[in-house]
């Protein structure tokens, strides 16, 4: 690696285990999958995960050996966090209306089962990160290795699949999950102590915290909730990912992958 880009392994601690393991993941991800010559168009996810995949990427663009190939990258947003993620380390961005085919993305996760499924949504930007990892030629995870459930999804993460919804349904759409889909609770997404109400998302829509205990079938599960009127996207993804990192805090990251 050229001098100016930080090597993983002569990193200090950030004096946090978890932002260590955080910051680990990350950018062994960015190091092992971003190709240079090849890609040009990155999706960049939201969470406090993808704050270091943003962060080693403006590393390479202020590297000489790398700045003419990074300059010209083009980073598409998935909400506002992540634009300013983007802006912040002086990449360039894009839309995904002007760049609908991504070369390669990388984002956050709540759980991740054992064969890759997902469940995302936890920052409530799961509506423009569909989009964009769906978009997208490899869909990489990074996470802390709290997320790596041992078996199916719902294991770790029992706050809810996270699903958004146009405001005027939410009655509904709360009465359908319990009744038809026999979600066992379902909470709207509240702004707690910094907004009275409601989480309103970046496309001004609610969401909604469906728990259905562990998940067997999440293929299934998303399918049913996707036919629901009034839901806009649900934060279960599907045949999505392609591999995910998973770091420690000593440094260590496990790779899983298809
Ligand atoms: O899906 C997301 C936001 O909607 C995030 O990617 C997910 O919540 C993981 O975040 P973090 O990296 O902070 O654990």
């Amino acid at each position: 690696m050229a001098t100016g880009v930080p090597k993983i392994d002569e990193l200090k601690s950030l004096g946090n285990p978890l932002e260590d393991a955080k910051r680990a993941a990350a950018y062994r991800a960015v190091d092992e999958n971003l190709k240079f010559e090849d890609h040009k168009v990155i999706g960049i996810g939201s969470g406090s995960t993808v704050v270091y995949v943003a962060q080693r990427i403006g590393q390479y663009l202020h590297d000489p050996e790398y700045s003419d190939l990074t300059s010209k990258f083009v980073c598409i947003p998935t909400g506002f966090q992540s634009r300013n993620l983007i802006l912040d380390n002086k990449l360039q961005l894009g839309s995904i209306e002007q760049y609908p085919r991504i070369d390669i993305a990388f984002d956050g996760a709540d759980e991740v089962d054992e064969h890759l499924q997902l469940i995302k949504g936890g920052g409530a930007c799961l509506f423009q990160e569909k989009l964009v990892s769906t978009s997208a030629r490899t869909f990489i995870i990074v996470a802390d290795s709290r997320k790596r459930s041992p078996k199916n999804l719902g294991r770790n993460w029992r706050q809810g699949v996270p699903i958004e919804i146009v405001p005027s349904s939410y009655v509904r759409v709360k009465n359908d999950l319990l009744e038809q889909l026999h979600a066992e609770k379902v909470n709207i997404r509240q702004g707690g102590s910094a907004k009275a109400g409601p989480v309103v998302t970046d496309n001004n829509n609610f969401i909604i915290d469906a728990d259905f205990g562990e998940i067997i079938d999440p293929r299934n599960l998303h399918k049913s909730i996707k036919l629901l009127v009034g839901v806009v996207e649900t934060g279960l993804f599907i045949d999505n990912a392609s591999k995910a990192y998973f770091g420690d805090s000593n440094g260590a990251v496990e790779v899983m992958e298809k």
